[in-house]
């Protein structure tokens, strides 16, 4: 392996370490729920969390490395269970460099109706571009979920989905970006079920959400 790609790696399981501590701030996760991962640019490597182990004990050199057919290539631990759909993601979707998947309250509730969570807020078509899209119900292991991501995800603008009865994962050109969309999921999840709870949602113009999301992904922020 080569140093470069040697010293990326590194730097990736500092950094895919230290996003896990968000999944836990944000309160995304119970116990050792959840999983978050990086491709490694440049190689058919990717670096994941270690499967059922404890948040508080998460270390950099605890990370695990894999190639994109999830075989272990650098790593005292075993990958995350959810390493296969990880893989199938970064296999089929060039662009995704990070994914997540947790089970965040609110958001899994909605995956347990099956229903997608409607745009109803300017904070979903900033950040989703739209509806968050319900995924099937798929088997945990093997190229199931994958697969279901990327039939769900593929020409949709949303970076994530409830795949149903189980939870969200979202992608991203980044691990932060990914953890990010997974962040902002949840906020919206409960703040639409709130919503409903009230009364009738009101949905936003089609034409206005394009608006919002060209803005938010073009123009917000410091550039
Ligand atoms: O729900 C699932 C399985 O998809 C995961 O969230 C697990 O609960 C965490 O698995 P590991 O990443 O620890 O293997």
């Amino acid at each position: 392996m080569s140093d470069t790609v040697s010293d990326t790696i590194a730097k990736l399981r500092r950094e895919v370490c230290q996003l896990h501590e968000q999944l836990t701030r944000w309160e995304l996760i119970t116990w050792t729920s959840g999983n978050i991962s990086a491709r490694v640019p440049g190689a058919d490597l990717l670096v994941i969390k270690p499967s059922g182990v404890s948040y508080d004990e998460l270390t950099p050199e605890s990370m695990v490395v894999t190639t994109l057919d999830g075989n272990v290539v650098d790593g005292n631990h075993s990958p995350s269970s959810d390493t296969d759909a990880h893989a199938y993601v970064y296999r089929a979707m060039p662009h995704v460099n990070g994914v997540v998947h947790t089970h965040s309250a609110y958001a899994t509730a909605w995956s347990a109706r099956g229903e997608s969570i409607p745009c109803v807020l300017t904070a979903m078509a900033d950040e989703f571009g739209g509806e968050i899209p319900i995924g099937p119900f798929a088997l945990i292991g093997g190229d199931d979920i994958g697969k279901a991501i990327v039939a769900t995800l593929t020409g949709h603008r949303s970076p994530a989905v409830l795949m149903r009865n189980h939870g969200v994962f979202t992608i991203g050109a980044s691990a932060k970006a990914a953890v990010k969309a997974a962040v902002m999921c949840e906020d919206v999840a409960r703040t639409v079920h709130i919503a409903r709870s009230g009364g009738e949602l009101v949905p936003i113009e089609p034409q206005h959400i394009d608006a919002l999301y060209e803005r938010y992904q073009g123009v917000y922020g410091q550039r």
